[in-house]
């Protein structure tokens, strides 16, 4: 038997039977909290450390039907809106979410629960039988896996002994020694490079790429046989020339064990914006399936590792 791991970390969601991110069918934990603010971002419910209050007004029941959130707010953040549902004041808000406690129609929701190493690999575990029979297993992602480095650390480690095929999707903005640290634990890297453009990377990421550039070199001279998957979402408007791809594919070939792979944009990530009260800013902006096709036909033929 193995022994209890009470180690704890904010998780925002377990998607089960994924077969987009790693070898296999797998389970992906998506751990809270992430350094850049990439304006596309699909997961904007990753970003903070914290957890934090997500209203969907479409579930709302109505206040005239129900109104419990109103009354249970210690904080008056919660104000009558104009369709007979309640909006809430983000500044007044005091994140208590005893809001969250009252709703029957799961309009409010917390993004981001606490749990242990023990109790993630109890949901992970339940798909074994899957994992043995499609080489798949565990995927942690985020946010920024990486940020809360001490958890996903014992996460790895535990799984890993289990036995568990482990892999992790990270921005590669991290500390080098939690990276170091990681890939000792890890069947598979899969390793976000978005723009080589340093100014263009720090404009809409927030974050400089040069933390992410470094880390890559140092992961591929100190782990040559650990696979790498180096994925870069093509933005509009931002990497979706052949200049961005090529200047990617120029930087990482030659490295050894690793693939390359372009991921449209899309836009499935919008509605969450406005639950969890931030704005999205790529509304107006497209990928036509076309350039997409174009750049990866670039990306095929001059990318062949
Ligand atoms: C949400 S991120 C989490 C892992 C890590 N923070 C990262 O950026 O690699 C997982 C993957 O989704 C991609 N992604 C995020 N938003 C996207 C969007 N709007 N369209 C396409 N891919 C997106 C990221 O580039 C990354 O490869
Ligand atoms: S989380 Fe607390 S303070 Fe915020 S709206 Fe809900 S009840 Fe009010
Ligand atoms: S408790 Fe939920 S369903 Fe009821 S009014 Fe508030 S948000 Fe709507
Ligand atoms: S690094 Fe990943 S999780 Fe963080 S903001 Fe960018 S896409 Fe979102």
């Amino acid at each position: 038997m193995e022994p209890t791991n009470k180690q704890a970390g904010y998780v925002f969601n377990i998607q089960q039977f994924s077969v987009h991110d790693g070898p296999g069918i797998r389970t992906i934990v998506f751990l809270k909290g992430c350094p850049l603010r990439c304006r596309w971002c699909s997961n904007p419910e990753s970003q903070e450390s914290k957890p934090e209050l997500a209203y969907n007004p479409n579930k709302c029941i109505g206040i005239a039907a129900c109104g419990r959130c109103l009354k249970a707010c210690p904080h008056n953040a919660l104000l009558p809106g104009e369709d007979d549902k309640p909006v809430v004041a983000r500044a007044a808000c005091q994140k208590c979410f005893s809001c969250v406690q009252v709703c029957p129609a799961t309009a409010l929701h917390i993004f981001g629960q606490v749990m242990t190493v023990d109790d993630i690999l109890a949901v992970v575990e339940r798909d074994n039988i899957f994992f043995s029979r499609s080489g798949g297993g565990l995927t942690v992602s985020g946010g920024e896996p990486l940020l809360q480095a001490d958890f996903v650390l014992e996460l790895l480690a535990q799984a890993r002994r289990r036995r568990l095929n482990t892999t992790i999707e990270t921005s590669g903005y991290a500390a080098w020694p939690i990276l170091e640290k990681a890939c000792r634990c890890l069947n598979t890297l899969i390793y976000d490079i978005k723009c080589l453009d340093a100014n263009k990377h720090q404009e809409q990421t927030k974050q400089s790429n040069a933390v992410i550039l470094e880390n890559f070199i140092k992961v591929t001279a100190a782990f040559p046989n650990l696979p790498i998957l180096v994925r870069t979402p093509v933005i509009p408007g931002f990497n979706d020339s052949e200049e961005d791809i090529k200047a990617i594919m120029n930087f990482i070939c030659g490295k050894p064990n690793v693939r390359y792979e372009l991921l449209p944009y899309h836009r499935l990530g919008q509605p969450k914006y406005e639950y969890v009260g931030k704005e999205y800013h790529l509304d107006t902006v497209t990928l036509p399936k076309e350039q997409f096709e174009r750049l990866n036909t670039v990306k095929n033929a001059f990318y062949n590792p």
